[in-house]
């Protein structure tokens, strides 16, 4: 299964639910890829210690070296396909290639993660068009959500239903919509909460994931519970909602106009 991590708004989470939830796919036994699509600002490689690993996608996306040269075991045991931070290794890589990139590999592995970029551009366009499932992560504030509902809207239009939303951050004041609402907007089911955890970024500056970093902590429960979630029972419907009276909440699906 091919699961694209994305979200409209940038710095939610993306990179550290990635992460996260490669490690701790690879506790349950699992075999598992995970891919920096973010060609422009790499991140993922630096949680996996392999920013500067080279060949890497950037080399495979400019068609020096197959793809299996670029994909290297961590000590998690978990397989990274790492981005240079190159701003030359950006400019030669063709984004057209990953499909069939990540193709040629997909079947070696039971997931292959994908870190993508933040935003609706045409990169991640091709992100949303190679995976199976959508997971989308969102921080309890608005505009992470009004962003997330036109992500979700374009990855079912290019075909790529939505597995869940992670919601990330709880309890960072963000003058917070809660969980029902969310659903509401996004129509989709929170699969988990994950909360403002000051061992993620304690494990980003020793650059490894939270979970590597301390299993124990609240941040790293929530991404284990998401793991077994997913490892377990990997189809998630989405849910339609019922609007009774014009709240918050449709006032922004009218904003919307969903
Ligand atoms: N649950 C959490 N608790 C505390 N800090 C967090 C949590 N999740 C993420 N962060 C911090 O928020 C920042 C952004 O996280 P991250 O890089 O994973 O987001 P991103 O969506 O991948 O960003 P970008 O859009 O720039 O790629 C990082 O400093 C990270 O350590």
């Amino acid at each position: 299964m091919i699961i694209t991590v994305a979200s409209g708004k940038g710095g939610v989470g993306k990179t550290t639910t990635s992460a996260s939830l490669a490690v701790a796919l690879s506790k349950f036994g699992k075999k598992v890829l995970a891919i920096d699509g973010d060609i422009s600002m790499a991140n993922l490689g630096i949680l996996f210690n392999m920013e500067k690993k080279k060949p890497s996608l950037h080399e495979v996306l400019s068609g020096e070296v197959d793809v299996r040269d670029a994909i290297y075991r961590h000590k998690t045991g978990v397989y990274v396909l790492p981005t240079s931070l190159s701003l030359e290794g950006y400019k030669k890589s063709d984004i057209d290639l990953l499909p069939d990139v990540v193709n040629e590999v997909a079947d070696d592995f039971d997931y292959v993660i994908i870190d993508a970029p933040a935003g609706l551009n045409r990169e991640m366009a091709t992100h949303l068009a190679v995976a199976d499932r959508l997971l989308l992560v969102v921080t309890p504030e608005m505009f992470s959500i009004v962003d997330a509902v036109r992500l979700k809207e374009s990855a079912e239009m290019a075909g790529t239903p939505l597995m869940g939303v992670v919601l990330n951050r709880v309890g960072r004041d963000f003058g917070e919509l809660g969980r029902d609402e969310i659903e509401m907007l996004i129509k989709g089911k929170v699969l988990v909460e994950v909360p403002e955890d000051e061992s993620v970024r304690a494990a980003a500056l020793k650059k490894m994931s939270v979970i590597e970093y301390r299993e124990k902590s609240p941040a790293s429960q929530a991404y284990m519970k998401l793991a077994s979630m997913i490892a377990g029972d990997p189809i998630y419907i989405e849910e339609e909602k019922v609007f009774k009276k014009e709240s918050f909440i449709d006032k922004i699906k009218r904003f919307l106009k969903i």
